[in-house]
């Protein structure tokens, strides 16, 4: 255990007496708390004390890693030797376990806090419980028959005490009657109590099994219509952790604490009633109790809350590891990175240790209050009810009824309370998800746009500049002005990360460029329906990823149009990958995921895939870089057909490393630090000189 390392010492003999000195590790900043017992005499138990404690203080570089004493003891045994005023030692000793005291440093989570960079507004309970309620929606019944059987339940429960105290004490007293009655009365009340309770349970746990659906369908709508530099920053781990565990949490809330919570207060609330008929000075006893409890929790649960936020902000950081890992698990065999990988899990596991170490002792400390406070109650009662006894206020009969009574009471608040901090720890886990779900959807999917009867492909560039939002003060476009003609077949080309794709990024509009205007068909493009837009463009992007379906369904995916297994077989066969798809064990019906085809195969499936939407505009982002030389020869075919067949004739922006792929197009743009440095055909571009000459030398020579 990393928090505690424990660091025993024990003498044999048994005049010696055992040592046992614990060293706690703790993070940066905080003192580290010594908890030992001691049997021995005081002087030889204060050495032994601080010989073992310097040297786990060397060990593990402690706070203060230079000395061999710890904070306020004198390291030199002279020292000792002199100093023997033993009221010194014990406010040493204070000092050291003061920490761990309630409000001492060893309970502060703000390290955890940094390290999981928790941004989230806190979300009061009513709030949270507002939201669920919204939730909820149409099957709001569910929570009304769930509560009404609640109260026939608890009512039911609560009766049945008095009334088994009743025939008890009636058959004692040979009263036939009163004990027929009152043992048929506990049947119905068994009968009625097991029915309702069992309803209760049901209806809560469907109304919970709603509410986490709707929760995780809502917070998934606001994720999937975000903008896309909203994932720049955000890594996918954490949100998927926010979606699964987070969404999960809430599920205790109506499932478990809603009703445990409603239905102990009932049940304390009956207990009370009993209670104050029997004795009102006996009740206010047991209301004393239940107050100190009451208080003991106010502090436990804020710190609850504060933990399980941070537990789950810790879980999501962790699962982002985990993700990233297992993902890129090739990369990791092939770098052999195994060990660091593990290492950085553990770093978060270590930190979610560290909060539920936390945790788990502060429940200790409350499970301790409670349980004193409980059995209190319990001599408290007896006591009490006995004295009264024998001054001749209460009967025996009285006496066992409040006693069980009492129980109830203080079971219940129990009850109440520890749900009340379960409820209070998921609210805190909900908190980021609330944020989350409240995001707005992106801009271009709030308002529709203008849908054109036919588009042409004519597209503009007028003076646009624009920087990652992520990396706002790195220009990536430089008032770049282009325009492509419709039906004009163009490729871009350029150093690597002179923006190319950033280029092709803004057209599809994943985003908005910081200055100037982009105009398709002569419309700002931020005034066009970017659904219906997007539907008229093919876009093949660098890497091409699969979806886990079947090779048709990943040809069609996201075609709005109608087709027939004949033209995804002809979209397949354009792309030159109908034969690689006929050899596969169910040709077009064989289920896909990334991982299973080859980077060629998988590009000529997106190539397939944007050819079947019949597109206005086609863009292919490299996507030769991927292919075999034969494919690409094929692929410049298909290219060729779209210049030059006048049926499919379409614009086509190529964006290629392979500046063979580009030879035959109709233009050639140069792009360089975001700005156009050179425009024209190849053979233009070549007598020029400049950086395209360049391009095309350095592949030759690369070639030979
Ligand atoms: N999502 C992003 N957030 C921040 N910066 C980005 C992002 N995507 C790209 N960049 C940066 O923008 C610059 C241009 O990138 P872009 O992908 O457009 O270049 P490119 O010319 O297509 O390069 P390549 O030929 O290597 O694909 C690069 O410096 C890159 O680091």
């Amino acid at each position: 255990m990393r928090f505690f390392n424990f660091h025993l010492m024990a003498t044999a003999s048994p005049q010696s007496n055992l040592h046992v000195v614990s060293t706690p590790y703790f993070p940066r900043g905080n003192k580290p708390l010594p908890i030992f017992t001691l049997r021995s005499p005081y002087f030889r138990t204060k050495r032994k004390f601080l010989n073992i404690s310097s040297t786990k203080t060397k060990q593990n570089s402690f706070a203060n890693s230079n000395s061999a004493s710890v904070d306020g003891f004198p390291s030199n045994e002279n020292e000792y030797d002199n100093n023997t005023n033993p009221f010194e030692f014990f406010r040493n000793l204070v000092g050291y376990i003061q920490p761990a005291l309630p409000g001492g440093s060893w309970w502060n989570l703000s390290d955890a806090r940094q390290a999981a960079n928790t941004t989230a507004k806190p979300v009061t309970v009513w709030l949270a419980l507002g939201r669920m309620w919204d939730l909820i929606g149409r099957d709001k019944w569910l929570v009304y028959v769930a509560v009404a059987s609640l109260v026939v339940a608890a009512v039911s429960e609560i009766s049945m005490p008095s009334i088994l105290a009743e025939a008890i004490f009636s058959a004692q007293r040979g009263e036939a009657m009163v004990f027929t009655n009152s043992t048929r009365l506990l049947v119905l009340l068994c009968v009625s109590s097991g029915i309702f309770s069992g309803m209760r349970s049901g209806c809560f746990s469907i109304a919970n099994t709603t509410l986490v659906n709707r929760l995780r369908e809502t917070l998934y709508s606001a994720l999937v219509f975000q903008e896309i530099s909203f994932f720049d920053p955000e890594p996918v781990g954490g949100l998927t952790s926010r979606l699964g565990a987070d969404c999960q949490r809430l599920s205790n809330v109506i499932g478990n604490n809603i009703h445990l919570i409603l239905r102990n207060s009932l049940q304390g609330a009956g207990a009370f009633v009993n209670l104050l008929t029997l004795s009102w000075p006996l009740t206010l006893s047991a209301l004393v109790i239940c107050s100190l409890l009451s208080l003991v929790f106010s502090v436990y649960g804020q710190y609850q809350k504060k933990a399980a936020e941070l537990t789950q902000d810790l879980n999501a950081c962790a699962n982002n590891v985990a993700q990233e890992t297992l993902s890129m698990m090739q990369t990791v065999r092939i770098y052999g990175t195994e060990q660091k990988e593990l290492g950085r899990y553990k770093i978060w596991l270590e930190k979610l240790a560290f909060i539920g170490i936390r945790e788990t002792v502060a429940y200790g400390f409350w499970n301790m209050s409670f349980i004193t406070l409980y059995r209190c109650t319990q001599v408290l009662a007896v006591l009490l009810g006995g004295m009264s006894i024998m001054t001749g206020h209460f009967s025996p009969e009285q006496l066992t009824k409040y006693v069980l009574y009492c129980e109830w009471l203080i079971y219940a608040t129990w009850r109440v309370v520890d749900n009340l901090s379960s409820l209070l720890q998921s609210i805190g886990a909900t908190e980021k998800v609330f944020q989350l779900m409240d995001l707005l959807p992106g801009n271009q999917f709030l308002s529709e746009g203008i849908k054109l009867q036919r588009l042409m492909g004519h597209v503009q560039f007028v003076n646009v500049s624009f920087q990652y939002p992520s990396r706002i003060m790195v220009p990536i476009l430089d008032h770049l002005c282009l325009t492509i003609e419709a039906n004009e077949v163009v490729a871009i080309v350029g150093l690597s990360g002179s923006g190319k794709s950033t280029f092709v990024s803004l057209l599809l509009r994943l985003y908005e460029p910081s200055n100037g205007q982009i105009f398709i068909d002569g419309f700002p493009l931020k005034d066009l329906d970017i659904r219906w837009l997007r539907e008229k463009i093919g876009f093949v992007g660098q890497e091409s990823h699969l979806f886990r379906m079947d090779i048709k369904s990943n040809i069609m995916y996201g075609c709005s149009r109608d087709v027939k297994q004949e033209d995804v077989e002809w979209a397949a066969k354009q792309a030159y990958a109908h034969e690689f798809i006929l050899s596969l064990p169910h040709g077009y019906e064989t289920l896909v995921d990334d991982n299973l085809l080859s980077g060629g195969q998988k590009q000529r499936i997106a190539i397939a895939r944007a050819i079947l939407r019949d597109p206005a505009i086609l863009v292919l982002d490299e996507a030769t870089s991927a292919l075999d030389s034969e494919s690409e020869h094929y692929v410049k075919g298909v290219i060729n057909a779209f210049r030059n067949d006048s049926t499919t004739k379409r614009t086509v922006i190529v964006i290629a490393h392979r500046l063979s792929t580009i030879k035959a197009v109709d233009r050639i743009v140069v792009i360089d630090n975001g700005r156009i440095i050179e425009m024209g055909d190849h053979a233009g571009l070549v007598r020029r000189g400049g950086l395209y000459t360049q391009l095309v030398k350095r592949q030759t020579e690369s070639l030979t």
